[in-house]
């Protein structure tokens, strides 16, 4: 049937979605779901993947090139009867039966996207192609991980998905936020025409365990700076503004668009809002008092503000965030010491 999404505001489809193969009628299909996650051995990759594995009606494929996530972060799934990982470029086309795609192949943090931005843009844009013409082949339904860059430098405050955004088209940021945004575009097209089953998730700043820990991103780096015993690097001025949401929350928001009725796109993110100045003294306090705080240079087009309304995840999805900051970043810096071999002190 048709999927309708009058409700979403983004006009009727005029085609059906394709039939599932043939085999899901057999009388001795094994209905486990099939479940592909691109970018799976990435930060919410590999978290999105843990959760999935716990229903043990789910297979789960992972497709990764490897380039800012690991086999590291999947090894407890190496060799599970339920779990295959291909070496698998998303710029190349993927023939894989599935059920669902959760489609997050993308370098994230600013410092891996600016790298090489002519791949990130051909990620973003012949990725996303490659994966919605795999959903149309197969009949799978698929979810794409935009993201809050794509209201660029919100001259609204907080953002709804109603905002449609202030981006430079031509900066150092577009291969990641015009990437995004074409991706959007994509994905409601090929709903429109083909009857693909979309959902689209805009992701707002994410922390948790297994972030690389030179990962260039803030939580990343004030947590392993605070660790080593180093300066905490703000970015000036230090007043622009993230609302940090921790990962657990992430993950449950995006299986609860997934296996909703909304294609979205719906804001996923947590409202607390904080300066950078604000986040670096919360981590001295947590992680280690003695380290201070030094002002460096910014990078071209910062957003100097971002924050997520998400009455609309709260109305149709029924998720709100449940970890605040605080309990959030001593949960990371467990890790982070464990990884970077380096102890709580205990009090004498
Ligand atoms: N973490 C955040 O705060 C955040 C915010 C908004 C949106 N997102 C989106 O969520 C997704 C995951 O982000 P993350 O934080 O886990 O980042 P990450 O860098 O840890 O994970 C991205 C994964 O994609 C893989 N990858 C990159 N290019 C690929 C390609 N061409 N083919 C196959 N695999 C490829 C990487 O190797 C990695 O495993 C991304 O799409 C990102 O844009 C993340
Ligand atoms: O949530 C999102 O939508 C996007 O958020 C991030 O992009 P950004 O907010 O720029 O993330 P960071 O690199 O962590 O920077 C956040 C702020 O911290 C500042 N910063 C960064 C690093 C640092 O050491 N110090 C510091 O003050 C930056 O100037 C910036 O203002 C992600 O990296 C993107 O993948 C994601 O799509």
């Amino acid at each position: 049937m048709a999927q309708k999404d009058a409700a979403n505001g983004n006009g009727a489809t005029t085609r059906p979605p394709p039939t599932p193969s043939p085999i899901r009628f057999s009388k001795f299909f094994q209905a486990n779901m099939r479940i592909l996650v691109t970018g799976g051995a990435g930060f919410i990759g590999s978290h999105l993947v843990d959760k999935l594995m716990e229903n043990e009606k789910n297979e789960v494929i992972v497709a990764d090139n490897f380039f800012t996530g690991s086999k590291d972060n999947l090894k407890k799934w190496i060799g599970h009867p339920r779990f295959e990982l291909i070496r698998h470029d998303v710029t190349e086309p993927l023939l894989v039966e599935v059920d669902q795609i959760y489609h997050l192949a993308c370098p994230a943090s600013p410092i891996f996207y600016k790298h090489n931005p002519v791949k990130t843009i051909k990620t973003n844009v012949i990725g996303t192609l490659n994966m919605l013409g795999l959903a149309k082949r197969v009949g799978a339904r698929i979810l794409l991980t935009s993201t809050s860059e794509v209201y660029g430098d919100p001259l609204e405050h907080p953002q709804t998905e109603a905002y449609w955004g202030n981006v430079n088209p031509i900066g150092v940021r577009s291969c990641y936020d015009e990437g995004k945004r074409v991706a959007e575009t994509l994905m409601f097209d090929y709903h429109r025409q083909h009857g693909i089953e979309i959902r689209i998730a805009r992701i707002f700043n994410t922390y948790g365990p297994r972030m690389n820990i030179d990962d260039g991103r803030v939580v990343s780096n004030f947590i392993a700076q605070a660790i080593r015993g180093e300066a905490l690097t703000v970015q000036k001025p230090g007043t622009q503004t993230r609302s940090f949401c921790y990962v657990a929350d992430m993950v449950n928001g995006l299986m609860k668009l997934m296996n909703g009725d909304n294609t979205g796109p719906i804001n996923i993110g947590n409202p607390g809002e904080f300066t950078m100045l604000e986040l670096a003294e919360n981590v001295k306090e947590l992680i280690n008092p003695e380290v201070t705080v030094t002002m460096t240079e910014n990078t071209p087009d910062d957003p100097r503000q971002r924050k997520p309304d998400i009455t609309k995840a709260k109305e149709v999805l029924d998720w709100e965030p449940k970890v605040v900051l605080r309990d959030g970043l001593v949960l990371m810096e467990d890790d982070f010491r464990e990884r970077l071999a380096v102890p709580k002190k205990t009090k004498a």
